[in-house]
């Protein structure tokens, strides 16, 4: 998402200048308020091990305890890892490569693929007072096919740029057909109904740059938000961490597993399920030497599904509805105005009925 009015300079080239001080823009004076939690027993992102929930033909390996691992992660962490995921292990070395060899290139050539909404810059830029992101973006439509605008991916180099996004971003089609799968069984309700609402939905790729800051402390990555998706699928390219989600009021680090996916629920999936699976807030800080790439792939609902709770679960839950619905249309509208007024687009849509 290139800035939609204003532009502000990449921040790797900031970052690359080494200034003496930060500029105002991107200082943050709350964030010495919040509290870190750091190493606390059962305070760590759940892990769900994917091959113990595969169907296989005669059900051998299927791990009925780590559905409820599953189900309860979802619940109340709104956030999990996810190993042995079986991702095509040269899509995952390719996409890491091309990503990091994009945000190589000089300036001049990341610039070639500025636009409006897509494309290289960074988040929503709408005034002169807003505080900034320490980091820069690459946003792409990435499928169905129609929705790619070639127009802002990397023209020459990478060489392999559309090859490697292409695969990587079919093995991630791929894995959250499986996982919505998995929490319709969780939910009780129709798999197959459940999965065909994600199908042909919008997927898009964040590939994110967060440089190193002199006085990390007084910067962000990314501020806090949740994300307005239904489900998002995160692989963090290097071995620098940064991502804090919230949980019991604290902010928790994630300490990311090798080769691990980390994947959370979107503001959408939590409110198709009535408020039983949770999109939860999360933001990145930032590291004093290294630099942190990561590719968020974020998944919608289908443009057809009307943004609501499914009725089988509102019955499920003693007949209380706790959002209101909205068309798909009514819902981007209402994500472009919440982020002008800095509103949660789940308290916009929340009922007051309870
Ligand atoms: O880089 C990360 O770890 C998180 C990125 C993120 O939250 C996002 O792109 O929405
Ligand atoms: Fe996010």
């Amino acid at each position: 998402m290139a800035s939609l009015s204003i532009d502000a300079s990449s921040v790797q080239d900031l970052a690359s200048k080494n200034l003496g001080t930060i500029p105002t823009r991107y200082i943050r004076a709350e964030i010495d308020l919040e509290i870190v939690v750091t190493s606390i027993d059962n305070n760590e992102v759940p892990v769900i091990d994917l091959s113990k929930l595969i169907l296989d033909g005669n059900n051998s390996g299927f791990s009925n305890e780590e559905m409820k691992k599953l189900h309860l992660a979802c619940q109340e962490w709104g956030f999990f890892q996810l190993v042995n995921h079986g991702v095509d292990e040269e899509a995952m070395k390719k996409i890491v490569e091309d990503v990091m060899e994009f945000f190589e290139l000089p300036l001049e050539l990341k610039k070639e693929c500025s636009s409006e909404i897509e494309g290289y810059g960074q988040a929503f830029v709408l005034s002169e007072e807003q505080k900034l992101d320490w980091g820069d973006m690459l946003y792409l439509f990435t499928r169905p096919d129609i929705q790619r605008n070639y127009k802002v991916w990397p023209a020459h180099r990478p060489l392999t740029f559309r090859e490697s996004v292409n695969k990587y971003s079919s093995e991630m089609e791929r894995i959250k057909t499986i996982l919505v799968g998995l929490m319709a069984k969780n939910l009780g309700i129709d798999q197959h109904k459940f999965i065909d609402l994600f199908k042909d939905g919008l997927q898009s790729m964040r590939l994110n740059y967060y440089p190193p800051c002199p006085d990390p402390s007084k910067v962000l990555g990314i501020s806090p938000h949740s994300d307005a998706t239904a489900i998002t699928i995160l692989l963090q390219l290097n071995e620098v961490d940064g991502l804090q989600i919230r949980h019991d009021g604290h902010w928790v680090p994630v300490k990311m597993l090798p080769g691990a996916l980390l994947v959370n629920i979107g503001d959408v999936v939590e409110i198709l399920s009535n408020g039983i699976y949770k999109s939860i807030e999360h933001r990145v800080v930032i590291n004093k030497e290294k630099e942190r790439l990561s590719v968020a792939t974020f998944h919608e609902a289908h443009k057809s599904v009307l943004v609501g709770p499914l009725r089988e679960l509102i019955i499920n839950n003693g007949g209380t509805e706790k959002y209101r619905s909205v068309t798909s249309d009514e819902f981007v509208k209402l994500i472009l105005s919440q982020k002008l007024d800095g509103k949660s687009l789940l308290d916009v849509l929340k009922l007051k009925n309870e």
